[in-house]
This record gives C-alpha cells, sequence and structure tokens, in this order.
C-alpha cells in the first residue's frame, strides 16, 4: 500500500453570494497516495474547480483540513501558501496563462526564476522540460505564436520544472478540440508514469477519468469514489 500524500478531512466550503450563502460541499473527506492519478468529475457549479484551489492553497476552506504530507496546508499564511505553491505544487489552468510576449522557455523558467534559480540554470532546465513535452523545437518562440495544444504542453512543462510533489490540473483539455485534447491529456499521463507524479485532474470528459487510477465525483455538495475498473 502505498503511502497517503494528499489527506483531506471533513472540508466545506461555501461563498457569501449577493443572493444569500452557497454551500458547496460539506465535510469531503478523502486520501490520495503517491503515485495514484485522480480523477475529480461532476456537473458544472459542483465545486470541482473550488475544490482543487483549497488543495492547492489557493483559498481557504471554512472547516476541515488538507495535509500534504506533514504540511497543514489549510493553515499557511499568504506568504507560506505562495512558497508552499511554488516548491510542492503544480497546476496547469484550463487557460493556460502563458505569458504571450515570452518564450516558451522563458515562461517554463518563471517559476524558477522566482524562487532565485540562477537565469542560466533555469532555462537549462526549462528546456529538458520542454523536450519532454515533445516541444524542443518550440524553445525560443513566443507562446502567443503557438497553438492552443502547444500552449497547454508549455504550461505543462512549466507546472512540472519545479519537480513539484503534486500535479493538479483544471480542466487541461477543456479548451482544446478533441485530437488536440487527447494528444494533451495522453502526454500528463505519460509523464505521470514516468515520473512517478501524484495528480489530481478536474474533468468534464469521461474517457480520460476513466483512465486514471480511481474517479472522485462530486454531487450535491458531497463525494462519491469510484474505483476505475475499465
Ligand atoms: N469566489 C466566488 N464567490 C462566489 N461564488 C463563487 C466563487 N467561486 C465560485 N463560485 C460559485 O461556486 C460554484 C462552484 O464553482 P466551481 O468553479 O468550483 O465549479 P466547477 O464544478 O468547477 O464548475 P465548472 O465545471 O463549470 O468549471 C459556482 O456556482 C460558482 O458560481
Amino acid at each position: 500500500m502505498s503511502k497517503t500524500l494528499l489527506d483531506v478531512r471533513s472540508l466545506s466550503k461555501s461563498y457569501a453570494t449577493g443572493r444569500g450563502r452557497l454551500d458547496l460541499f460539506r465535510e469531503l473527506s478523502f486520501e490520495v497516495a503517491e503515485g495514484e492519478m485522480v480523477a475529480i468529475v461532476g456537473e458544472s457549479g459542483a465545486g470541482k474547480s473550488s475544490l482543487l484551489h483549497l488543495l492547492a492553497a489557493l483559498d481557504k476552506p471554512d472547516a476541515g483540513e488538507v495535509y500534504l504530507d506533514t504540511t497543514r496546508v489549510d493553515q499557511l499564511n499568504l506568504r507560506e501558501q505562495a512558497e508552499f505553491r511554488n516548491r510542492q505544487i503544480g497546476y496547469v489552468w484550463q487557460f493556460h496563462y502563458l505569458l504571450p510576449e515570452f518564450t516558451a522557455e522563458e515562461n517554463v523558467a518563471m517559476p524558477l526564476l522566482a524562487r532565485g534559480t540562477g537565469r542560466a540554470e533555469a532555462i537549462s532546465a526549462a528546456r529538458r522540460w520542454l523536450t519532454e513535452v515533445e516541444l524542443g523545437d518550440r524553445f525560443t518562440h513566443r507562446t502567443g505564436e503557438l497553438s492552443g495544444g502547444e500552449q497547454q504542453r508549455v504550461s505543462l512543462a512549466r507546472a512540472l520544472v519545479t519537480q513539484p510533489r503534486l500535479l493538479f490540473a483544471d480542466e487541461p483539455t477543456g479548451d482544446l478540440d478533441n485530437r488536440t485534447a487527447d494528444v494533451v491529456f495522453s502526454l500528463i499521463q505519460r509523464l505521470h508514469k514516468a515520473h512517478g507524479l501524484t495528480s489530481v485532474l478536474v474533468t468534464h470528459n469521461l474517457e480520460f477519468a476513466a483512465r486514471c487510477d480511481r474517479i472522485l465525483r462530486l454531487r450535491n455538495g458531497g463525494l462519491s469514489q469510484t474505483p476505475v475498473t475499465v
């Protein structure tokens, strides 16, 4: 049995909105083991992105606890959250949020530069990861000039260049056509296996979810867990 890396205990989240309080989920508990690839699915508005934000120290829960190994993620202050995200987390967004005027290698090097790594070393690591995502011929292209699939591969390289303990991806293929989505998902799956990553992905694509080790389904404020049997 693999070691638990992510431990979520009785997590609750609501938002104050103009029309009163929106209870998203109550007392969610689950674990993710080291090396697992877990899909989070659920209808639009079920709270998948909000849950990922809590796990990645981008937001705080109303109640409950999130542990990444021995770190109590939900209790980090703002400075600690930023440091935690830079050191421990790789995050891929649906809309890649690359800087279009910067080259692919500069975008990928940025998390390393932000933590004080020297430029030559950061660019060299960026090139290694761009090669891993099969963009070895695009180092010095501006990301604004790359295709949607290529941009998402750059953002995957940026998420992994820091060698994070956990990879989160929020609809990483949601903005791509079917064929490109399959290329990007297959790449995530290949890198997950090759580098022994632990990954949590939000997806609407049930075919991709079924290719993960486990599916967590958010519904009506609760969670059901489905072992993948296909
Ligand atoms: N900061 C916020 N303040 C108020 N309401 C919010 C906030 N963020 C999200 N919500 C609301 O919470 C609900 C869940 O949003 P969330 O983005 O987590 O859902 P989701 O399952 O990821 O949806 P989708 O699949 O459409 O991306 C939505 O109704 C959304 O409008």
